[in-house]
Formats: C-alpha cells, structure tokens, sequence
C-alpha cells in the first residue's frame, strides 16, 4: 500500500512528462468540432486532474471506478440517491453526526425510511431488514465518535442475503489501514478531508465502487447533480496521498501510546480505541484492518473535567474534523454530532463528556507532556487528586527519549493496574 500511495497508474497523458500531475484549472474544453465531443467537454462532467485521482483511488481500493465530490457528505448524499421513493436504509447507531442528519432530515423527504442499529453485532442488521424494502445498509468501522467496530464481512453477507447494497463510511482508516471492497462491501466512502487531504486544507469524498454497472449510476449522479470535486482540490488530495502512509503510521504509533497511558490515567473512565486488546472489537478489528489508526475517544464522567482537558490543551487544538498532521481535540456532544439532537443522543448512549483526540505527527512526548498538563488541570478542576508521572523528557534525545517515554506510561500503568 505504501508503494502503490506514491505510485498512480497513469491514465492522462503529459508531452513533458511532469513528475508531478498537472492541474487542469479548466472549466471548459475546446472541442475538435461542432458534432464531436473529446474526452472531456466541461468539469462538471470530467476533467483530467479529477479523472487521475480517481483512477489512484479505484486503484488503492480495487474498485471498478472512483469518484471524486466536494465533501464527504455529497459522496454520501449521491449513494442515498441509489435508494428510490418508499425503500428502507439500514444504518449504525454510533455515526457521523452529519451522516445521521442526512438520514433522518434528508432521507424522510426523498420518501426513503431508515432504521439505525447496533452494527457491533449481526443481530440487529438481520432484525431491521425489511425483505424486499431494504436497499441499503450504511456501515462505519470504526465509527465516528465511539470507535466502535463491526465485521464487515459478516453484515455484507446478512445484508447481499437481502439484495441490499453496502456503503461503507472509512473515514477514520482510509485505504491504508483498511479496504472494505476487500471485504466484500459494494461501496467505500471516504472523506478525503481527513487523512488523504492530511492538512486540514481541503474538503472533499471519495466514492469506491465494486461493479461497473453500479459505477455508471453513481458517475450519472455525481455529473447530474453537479456534485464534483474541483480541479486543484483534487491536485491537493493527489498530493496528500502520496505522503499518507508516512503520516498515518506515524500518527497511529503515537495514537497507540497515548491510548495505553489515557487508560491508565485516574481520570478516564473509558478509552475508545481498537488498537487496545481491551477494546471488544479488537479481535474483529485486527483481523479486518492493520492498524488502530490515529482517532480515539475517551470519558472522565465529568462535563467540566473534559472539557477544561480540551480547553487547556494547546497542542491539541479545539477544531472539528481529523486525520491533520496536527493534533485536534473536540467534545463531539458539542461539535461534530451536536446537529443529532440531546434527546436522540442520550438513546444512542452518546455521553456529554466523550472526549474525542486526532492524533497528529508531532512528537509522541510533547503530545504526552500536553495532555498531561491538561489533565492536572482537569483534576484540579473537580478537586480530584492523584499522582500521576509527567513528560518532561527535555534532557532525553533519541532512543533515551522513547526509553524514558515506555517507562513512564509503564509506571502509571503499574502504578493504577498492580499485577
Ligand atoms: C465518519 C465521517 N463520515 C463522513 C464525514 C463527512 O465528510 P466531509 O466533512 O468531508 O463532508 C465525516 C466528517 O465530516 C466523518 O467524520
Ligand atoms: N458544522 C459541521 C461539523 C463538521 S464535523 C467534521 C468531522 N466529520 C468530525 O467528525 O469532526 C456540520 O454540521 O456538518
């Protein structure tokens, strides 16, 4: 995967062959005559920039055809258009909160009922099915905010069973960590404004999809509504892949020590993060995906002690969205999922006090030593005390750095779990 980020088939042609892929800031192109139209005529419907993304995209993914939208949410919005008037969407429980306004402020008006289950296990997928209604069953795995994790697999084949399609939302694992056509799912969307953009500089979706035919549809709506992704966007996320690997290891090492120390820290309650054997998705997660990524969440029980850990963090910065080279922190309660309302929230078991982390590419040690200090202050806030190791590693370089890092989530670990 690594090779093949950096490597894209070539389906454009270059007369000076530029390394880098040319960026066609074109809306419109000159035809060959009145009658004939050339490959591409007008942006809306296609142009070269956008054309060798999505060829990169289908070819990390092994897809028939990729597309490429402004958003992440018009890649989702054209696969809700593949559900006709009077059918039935099957979607989780534990969703992106603009996912979940798509489907319960968007989908009622386009005559489409959905239901939304726990996809952590197969059950309810098969509860929910409406033989001969059922069209579509949307999936993230990991799901945005509780990280919470479903085989794949096994709900595609509840799901095919039915003669329903299969979106699903990878986000927060993108093509490098995880290919859910592998899997056996239909369609793959990812929101190339997290990992794939990488620099909080662009926003835009990816849609994979398996077979042809379903291909040609998704091009009619991407081309009829007008739905895709402008030229230089498209340079941007080509740039970004090809760093993506680097980035998202990176990011996804330091992701794993910090949700090692946050689980021992006397102030969470809870770590969401597959990466840990503790998680109960673990198992399935390991065996679907190879890595626990770089997005995790976590619990103090505390509305005030979270959110003075967001507050006084300051390489973490208050900010929707993830997948950045640098450090993010949200209460998603209040953030990204505050369009779900109070009342829906609390059903679906969503806490005011989740606390969700990106981690960036900084140094593991000044990510530790930040949070560190945010969470004293946190604890001081609702009068908890406790002692806990700190990060100052300044007179540490190198392997000593990593040694003195190890050690010190190892005492709290030792300090809070004796054996
Ligand atoms: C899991 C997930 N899916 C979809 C989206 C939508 O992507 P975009 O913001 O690019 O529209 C987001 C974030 O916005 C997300 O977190
Ligand atoms: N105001 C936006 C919120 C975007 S949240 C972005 C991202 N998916 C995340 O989970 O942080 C909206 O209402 O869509």
């Amino acid at each position: 995967m690594a090779t093949r980020l950096v490597h894209a088939p070539k389906v454009t042609s270059d007369p000076y062959g530029a390394v880098s892929p040319p960026l066609y800031q074109t809306a419109t192109f000159e035809q060959v005559s009145a009658v004939e139209c050339g490959r591409y005529d007008y942006s809306r419907s296609g142009n070269p920039t956008r054309t060798q993304l999505e060829a990169h995209i289908a070819h990390l993914e092994g897809a028939a055809r990729s597309f490429a939208f402004g958003s992440g949410m018009a890649a989702l919005s054209a696969v809700l258009r593949l559900v006709r008037n009077g059918e039935h969407v099957v979607a989780g429980d534990d969703i992106y909160g603009g996912t979940s306004r798509l489907l319960t402020r968007v989908a009622p008006d386009l005559g489409i009922s959905v239901t939304n289950v726990s996809t952590t296990e197969t059950e309810p997928l098969r509860q929910a099915i409406i033989p001969g209604k059922t069209k579509l069953v949307m999936l993230e795995s990991p799901t945005n905010p509780r990280m919470q994790i479903c085989d794949i697999a096994a709900l595609t084949a509840i799901a095919h069973e039915a003669g329903a399609l299969v979106v699903v939302d990878n986000s927060i694992l993108a093509p490098t960590f995880q290919q859910p056509l592998v899997l056996g799912a239909d369609i793959v969307m990812t929101s190339a404004t997290k990992f794939i953009a990488g620099h909080s500089d662009v926003t835009g979706g990816l849609l994979s999809v398996r077979d042809p035919e379903l291909a040609e549809r998704v091009y009619f709506y991407q081309n009829a509504e007008g739905s895709g992704l402008g030229p230089f966007d498209c340079w941007l996320a080509m740039r970004g892949l090809k760093t993506m690997a680097l980035r998202m290891e990176r990011q996804a090492a330091s992701a794993a020590l910090i949700a090692r120390w946050l689980q021992a820290h006397p102030l969470v309650r809870k770590v969401n993060y597959p990466g840990l054997p503790s998680h109960p998705g673990h198992a399935v997660h390991a065996a679907q995906s190879s890595s626990g990524g770089s997005l995790l969440s976590f619990e103090t029980g505390s509305i005030e002690a979270s959110r003075t850990v967001a507050e006084q963090a300051q390489l973490f910065k208050i900010t929707v969205s993830f997948g950045s080279v640098s450090s993010l922190i949200s209460l998603p309660c209040y953030m990204s999922h505050a369009s779900i309302p109070a009342a829906l929230r609390v059903q679906r078991g969503l806490p005011d006090d989740l606390v969700r982390i990106s981690v960036g590419i900084e140094d593991p040690a000044d990510l530790l030593a930040d949070l560190d200090q945010a969470m004293r202050k946190a604890m001081d806030a609702i009068g908890m005390t406790a002692a806990v190791p700190g990060f100052q590693l300044d007179g540490f370089t190198g392997s000593q750095r990593e040694r003195q890092l190890l050690d010190r989530i190892a005492q709290l670990e030792a300090q809070l779990q004796p054996t």
